[in-house]
């Protein structure tokens, strides 16, 4: 389910003349996050624009606005997983797509292409703010609907996304040929399922021997690892931009992990420490996560595409002014994010 759209929001987005040429947009060290919140429609048609989607796939400019603001209002208003961070994921595919030449050097087709830049969109739509665990833990109704299967919130975010594309006037696949239409929805189905973290975990080895052994780009298995791959560093990339970036981005994280924590206790059950306002260190967990997923995953990725390489770089600099934060905390005995504000960007 999911609210109406008003066709005066898709007339006004139709004719949304904003400046559209945001400084260094195309670029890596751009943080979409510095677009303002109501030009971010606008610029999510300026990339299927830029990337010559419409033109290729005969997608009319009305239906791609009336889809767009439909996941827009998909995403509820919670403090990290919101319709921002779909934007910024979906800025990163653009990224990728644009100076990978993902399509030019036939990493991907052009229809590959359109459904990963699709599926980051959509990726985390109608997202509470609680985790996989939360869900099957408190026996939610989604819990209930796909807790057998595992990644309880990834089915229903591509379930929502069905939805939507059922919706009339939304469906940007509808000038499809069957054939093209049925490996969309299931290249669809396989990245948004992909984000799932613990799905990642299982794959991430794979990924790494795949990239070692010489990228073979006609298997259409290691095809889809790389997909896979994309899809997290899409996910996570938000620790790829400035310290600014990266610590405001905690911050929200933490901020739904601690309500998630304070959810559980409330209901007689004790949070994981991560979740868990009184116990967990930020910067340890910070620390952690960049050195065990996200420097691993973006140094496969920069394995494959050496013009990645500096997004490492800016992940190791990151994390060492998590370090710095270590140090800060301990000193003024700090807990939960409001240690964070008080350092100043040591640059
Ligand atoms: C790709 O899917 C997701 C889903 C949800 C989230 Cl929040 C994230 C995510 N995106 N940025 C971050 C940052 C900066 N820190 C994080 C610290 C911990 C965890 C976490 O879930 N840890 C438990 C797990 C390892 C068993 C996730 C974090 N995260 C990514
Ligand atoms: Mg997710
Ligand atoms: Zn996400």
């Amino acid at each position: 389910y999911h609210m109406k759209v008003e066709e005066s929001a898709v007339q006004a987005l139709l004719n949304c003349r904003d400046d559209h040429n945001i400084k260094d947009f195309n670029k890596f060290h751009f943080s979409p996050r510095s677009v303002p919140y109501k030009h971010m429609p606008c610029y999510t048609i300026k990339m299927f624009t830029d990337l010559s989607f419409l033109k290729y796939w005969r997608i009319k400019m009305s239906t791609l606005a009336r889809f767009i603001l439909y996941v827009k209002k998909g995403y509820r208003d919670a403090p990290y997983h919101n319709w921002t961070h779909a934007f910024s994921v979906a800025h990163f595919a653009y990224l990728l797509i644009k100076n990978m030449q993902l399509i030019e050097e036939n990493y991907m087709t052009p229809l590959q292409a359109l459904v990963f830049l699709v599926s980051c969109l959509c990726h985390d739509i109608d997202h509470r703010g609680t985790n996989n665990s939360f869900q099957t833990l408190c026996g939610t109704v989604l819990a209930s609907l796909y807790s057998s299967e595992g990644s309880v919130m990834e089915r229903h975010h591509l379930a929502q996304t069905m939805c939507i594309l059922n919706t009339e006037g939304c469906n940007i696949f509808e000038s499809l040929d069957s054939d093209d239409y049925s490996k969309a929805l299931d290249l669809l189905r396989s990245n948004i399922l992909a984000t799932d973290l613990a799905s990642h975990f299982r794959s991430i080895n794979k990924q790494e021997k795949m990239i070692c052994n010489k990228y073979n780009k006609d298997d259409a298995k290691q095809q889809k690892l790389l997909f896979e791959m994309l899809m997290t560093c899409c996910d996570l990339s938000d620790q790829t931009k400035d310290w600014k970036v990266s610590k405001k981005t905690a911050e929200q994280i933490f901020d739904e992990f601690f309500s998630q924590g304070d959810l559980e206790k409330s209901m007689g059950n004790a949070p994981v420490e991560m979740m868990d306002r009184e116990r967990a260190s930020i910067p340890d967990l910070q620390i952690q996560f960049i050195t065990n997923l996200v420097i691993p995953l973006f140094t496969n990725l920069s394995l494959l595409f050496p013009s990645a390489q500096p997004l490492v770089h800016i992940l190791e600099h990151n994390r060492s002014l998590w370090e710095v934060a270590k140090t800060v905390f301990h000193k003024y005995s700090m807990s939960g994010t409001k240690g964070i504000d008080i350092l100043l960007d040591p640059n």
